[in-house]
């Protein structure tokens, strides 16, 4: 026969190096700690090292802990000060910031607000979020505009001084470390350093200050369906989580086990969400977890979610495709899916 006459498989550029190195039938039973010091190294091997261990946690447990990650102690303290004297405001003034009145998903959700787990009954915690914001008003005013379904400006507390400044102080240093960390994960997957550079231009990085009133053990019993956080997946790149010492992070392994996340002081949690899952067909994992806070107390963290630029496709990368393989997803733009995420996280809780 001819050697046009039958199907051939498709050539890629890269022979799914990754796709052929993974190890699906391997599980964890800890999540790993990462020092980050030699993200500045000038030396490309030290950097590919780095990598590789980033890659070993993506591929394998979809978290990791970061030491070294540069983010200055007080920007972290002054944030939860404000958070909490946020919380602490009556519920009336806070409902002046109602995420349900925001079309872009920003500000105030109440206890109960939220239902992450679609079989849950809502989630034990109060939120504040916020997205991209220059620090200071006169810098940056030619930001470009965006005009994804989650464009939009941020909302605050009027009459809260020394609210904004903190908040936005340790956004800014949390998006740094998110920008220092998409060269090491375009490295985890053997592409070059700067692939996301233009993915990322305008960062999508939405913050939240988290507040889990203490779970009553009786009722955990009772009733499983209301946690701090039903089990979820992220749905961007990745997160950088800071959580206090309480406790009550859990990440489901391969085997179906919750492993605690136990905090690690002088650490931040990373771990991967939906956006590098469809990226990579699932090679990185964007991997379950909750928070049951059972620590007898109030546990604070602040999650900020890193994706990519909300106008940009999610599309399978050839080092994670196998030549004539389906994609295991439908191509959607990181706004659409974020979008689609928030919309249903939040509709229990809509009031039309
Ligand atoms: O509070 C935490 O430790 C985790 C929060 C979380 O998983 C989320 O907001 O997506
Ligand atoms: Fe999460």
């Amino acid at each position: 026969m001819g050697h046009h006459h039958h199907l051939e498989l498709p050539e890629t550029p890269s022979p799914g190096y990754l796709l052929a190195n993974r190890r699906t039938e391997s599980t964890f039973e800890e999540i790993p700690v990462i020092d980050f010091k030699d993200a500045n190294s000038k030396d490309p091997v030290i950097r590919r090292e780095l990598a590789d261990r980033i890659r070993d946690a993506c591929i394998n447990v979809g978290f990791f802990y970061l030491k070294n990650h540069g983010i200055s102690h007080h920007f972290i303290t002054d944030t939860i000060d404000a958070g909490k004297r946020f919380f602490s405001l009556p519920e009336p003034v806070k409902m002046e910031l109602d995420i349900h009145k925001s079309s872009n998903y920003k500000g105030y959700t109440a206890l109960l607000g939220e239902n992450t787990n679609s079989e849950g009954q809502g989630d034990l915690h109060e939120g504040f979020d916020i997205g991209w914001e220059p620090q200071e008003a006169s810098v940056e005013e030619n930001a470009p505009i965006d005009n994804s379904p989650m464009n939009g400006g941020n909302v605050w507390p009027k009459d809260l001084p020394g609210f904004k400044e903190p908040v936005l102080a340790y956004y800014h240093a949390a998006v740094d470390l998110g920008k220092r960390l998409f060269p090491l994960f375009a490295l985890a997957l053997d592409l070059p350093e700067n692939f996301f550079d233009d993915k990322t231009t305008k960062p999508a990085a939405i913050m939240r200050i988290l507040h889990y009133p203490p779970q009553n053990l009786t009722d955990i019993a009772v009733n499983d369906k209301q946690i701090g956080i039903g089990a979820h997946t992220d749905y961007e790149c990745f997160t950088i989580l800071w959580q206090d010492q309480s406790g009550g992070l859990q990440v489901q392994n391969m085997k179906g086990q919750w492993i605690d996340a136990v905090p690690i002081a002088g650490t931040v949690v990373v771990n991967l969400g939906d956006q590098f899952a469809r990226w990579t067909n699932d090679i990185f994992k964007s991997t379950l977890h909750r928070v049951m806070n059972r620590s007898g107390h109030e546990r604070f963290s602040i999650p900020l979610f890193f994706g990519t630029d909300y106008n940009v496709r999610l599309e399978p990368i050839p080092s994670c495709a196998s030549p004539g393989s389906l994609a295991k997803y439908d191509v959607v733009t990181a706004g659409d899916y974020v979008k689609s995420r928030l919309e249903a996280t939040y509709s229990h809780s809509a009031t039309n």
